[in-house]
């Protein structure tokens, strides 16, 4: 197996700075490979349609058909599925959704308007996406969990067509991911992945409808992917491979955090586990035990890998500095493993999901909390939000103008339209106001 090297850094070295950027840039320097072959899949799908998707369905996913068609799977197929997985999982999946679809219905936003003294009407129009496209993982996992917070969100807002796109290596379907598109109401499902699967969403293929946005996580080919097609479609953000931060104050049982790290780096080697502590005996301590439980892992050569590339043990010299380094990193998932999770809440401004206190383990929030585990990635929670309702709706200004009030407003449009030397606009303005007594002017 592969030997343990952790990245130790301490904030009051001379060179964290520098360490901590490098430790977090490490995407860029896979990005230029991976954004080249993105590119030429992209290229592909968008100039070569069905034939080009099914060329990199059986080069990547070793999965060969004669048609795309061949790879979409029925509503009876989602059903029998639906039946045939144990009675356990069944449950589980129907709790989850229930615990997901909760939290989510309160995130619908509803149109509105209000009038003013004059007759004016202003509001929003809140409509719901045509047609989505949910990108679910399976590379290297299966993930009904993500069907879930994908598909459920996207029928809370009342999206027209949902459709959902996974891929199937070697043509194994994992019957819990589709009993989850069935129990989330997924309209259509195809058995297609990576970058060629979102070129499909985006552009359209013969067999593949093209959508209006496309949502979901997925590795660094998928996320470059969606980051490139921004534009042609929506998308709701870079949701890369996992991320898990814990700040703890030196008194959680170390097998906890230890296997907490785990939990993200079993995602993925590309993915990234840091603990931030005030005590550097904790450190070992926490260190130790990653040693002692590594053996005992499936996952074992993933997690050893992500370890060793991306993961990092810093000492701070108290929780407040702890929450300014993390901060700077903006983890997708942070664990507040201190007694006091409420008082350090105030200090933490960028995450994309924020676990508080010592039993509430990362993994919890992957399954059944209820909020959403599609979550901002590589410091982008700087500025994105978790996968919502609102991802899957729109907004129209609304604006009606009584005679009185285009009137009164004409004028205001008419001095700024001049002021900008744009005519038609100011006397489009000036048609609608009234002399004084009377109708708009001629
Ligand atoms: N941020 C989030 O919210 C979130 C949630 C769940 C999972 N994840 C992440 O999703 C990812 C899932 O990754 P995965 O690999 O298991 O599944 P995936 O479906 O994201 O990727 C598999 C696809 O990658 C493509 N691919 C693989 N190697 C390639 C290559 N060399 N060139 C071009 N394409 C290639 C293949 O087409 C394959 O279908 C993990 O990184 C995990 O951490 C993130
Ligand atoms: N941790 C992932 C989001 O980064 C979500 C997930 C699904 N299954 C297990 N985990
Ligand atoms: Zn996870």
């Amino acid at each position: 197996m592969t030997d343990l090297a952790i990245t130790r850094l301490s904030a009051a070295q001379a060179d964290f700075d520098a360490e901590l950027a490098r430790l977090l840039a490490w995407e860029d320097s896979v990005d230029h490979q991976v954004n080249e072959s993105v590119r030429h899949i992209l290229h592909q799908v968008r100039t070569r349609g069905d034939a080009a998707v099914l060329e990199f369905t059986a080069k990547f996913d070793q999965l060969s058909v004669a048609s795309l068609a061949d790879l979409e799977i029925s509503q009876a197929r989602l059903q029998q599925a639906l039946a045939a997985i144990p009675a356990d999982q069944r449950e589980a999946l129907e709790q989850a959704a229930e615990r997901v679809r909760g939290y989510h219905q309160r995130q619908r936003q509803d149109s509105w308007q209000y009038q003013e003294a004059d007759g004016t009407v202003l509001g929003q129009k809140v409509t719901p996406l045509d047609r989505a496209g949910l990108y679910v993982p399976g590379g290297k996992a299966a993930y009904p969990s993500s069907v879930l917070m994908n598909a459920i969100p996207a029928k809370v807002a009342g999206v027209a067509e949902v459709i959902m796109v996974v891929p199937t290596p070697a043509g194994v379907q994992n019957d819990m991911v589709l009993a989850a598109a069935a129990i989330a109401g997924v309209d259509r499902v195809f058995t297609v992945g990576g970058a060629q699967a979102v070129a499909a969403l985006a552009y359209g293929t013969e067999t593949i409808p093209a959508v209006d946005k496309i949502v979901g996580p997925g590795n660094i080919f998928v996320a470059t992917a969606k980051r490139e097609v921004f534009g042609t479609v929506g998308i709701d953000m870079i949701a890369g491979p996992s991320e898990i931060l814990v700040i703890c104050d030196g008194e959680t049982d170390p097998d906890w955090i230890a296997m907490d790290l785990f939990s993200q780096a079993e995602h993925d080697e590309q993915a990234q586990s840091i603990l931030i502590c005030p005590n550097g005996d904790y450190l070992d301590r926490v260190e130790a035990s990653i040693r002692k439980l590594l053996p005992t892992m499936e996952r074992a050569e993933i997690i050893a890998r992500s370890l060793n590339d991306r993961a990092a043990l810093i000492e701070v010299a108290d929780l407040a500095q702890a929450a300014e380094v993390s901060n700077r990193i903006a983890p997708e998932h942070l664990e507040l493993s201190v007694a006091d999770p409420e008082a350090l809440v105030e200090a933490i401004r960028h995450a994309g999901a924020i676990f508080m206190g010592r039993y509430t383990a990362e993994a919890l929030g992957d399954y059944c909390a209820g909020p959403n585990h599609v979550l901002p990635t590589s410091g982008t929670a700087r500025f994105s939000s978790p996968l919502g309702v609102y991802d899957f709706q729109k907004r129209s200004s609304l604006i009606g103008f009584s005679a009185a009030g285009a009137s009164e407003m004409g004028k205001v449009a008419s001095v700024l339209a001049r002021g900008e030397g744009l005519t038609a606009h100011a006397r489009s303005a000036e048609y609608r106001i009234q002399s004084e007594g009377g109708q708009g002017d001629e």
